[in-house]
């Protein structure tokens, strides 16, 4: 059985409709979530299969999912048993990281085990493009990098269990960690699909695991 992809982008603020209009570019429709509702109906069943986290804000992205009363819940899905993939650019990449430096007291889902740094290559005007060769994306062209007030992915807590998937001078700006995704730029800005055609085939290898085998 093949049924369609349920994945959620986080719409409370930052540049979820370029994330969308991305995903609907992989062949998934998106499914808007603004409130818990949206991701877990009243008997506890969860409703999406994903969830990507935009770029944009990470302090007012992480103070809405808490006064919204979605912090816990997500984190509890993003935890196994239940390991809930999940995409962060940028700020959603800040949200994901379980150390942020200088400012631990940042509301976030703080899953992933890196250490990031705000806005670590200066302000708006110091935010700049660049290319990235991966051999996780190494078909066609070097990833083009669009960096806004771009976090940097400082430290890994686990390197055992953190695949760096891109690094710009040996720095990690893409990275994989089970089912989380976090990238310090935005991909979704480009028309270049690989970082989240790799994401949807995550989603789909796993989806694919939890379905019971049709007879
Ligand atoms: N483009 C972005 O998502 C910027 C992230 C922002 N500087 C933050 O710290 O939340």
């Amino acid at each position: 059985m093949n049924r369609a992809l349920r994945i959620g982008v986080l719409e409370l603020q930052g540049d979820f409709y370029e994330h969308e209009a991305m995903l609907q570019r992989c062949g998934v429709q998106p499914v808007g979530v603004r409130r818990l509702a949206h991701l877990l109906d009243d008997r506890g069943e969860v409703l999406v299969d994903a969830l990507v986290i935009p770029g944009g804000e990470s302090t007012t992205i992480g103070m809405l999912l808490d006064e919204l009363g979605m912090l816990e819940p997500v984190r509890q899905l993003v935890r196994p048993p239940h390991a809930l993939p999940v995409l962060g650019t940028c700020a959603g990449c800040i949200l994901l990281a379980r150390e942020v430096k200088s400012e631990p007291q940042l509301k976030r889902i703080g899953c992933m085990d890196i250490e990031v740094q705000r806005n670590a290559y200066g302000s708006q005007v110091d935010s700049f493009e660049c290319h990235v060769r991966s051999e996780q994306f190494a078909d066609g062209e070097p990833l083009r990098a669009v960096h806004i007030r771009a976090p940097a992915i400082t430290r890994l807590l686990q390197p055992e269990s953190v695949r760096v998937l891109a690094a710009i001078e040996g720095r990690p700006v893409i990275v994989q960690q089970g089912n989380l995704l976090a990238c310090t730029f935005h991909p979704e800005l480009t028309t270049d699909t690989r970082v989240h055609q790799h994401f949807v085939a995550m989603v789909r290898a796993r989806t694919r695991k939890a379905m019971p085998k049709s007879t």
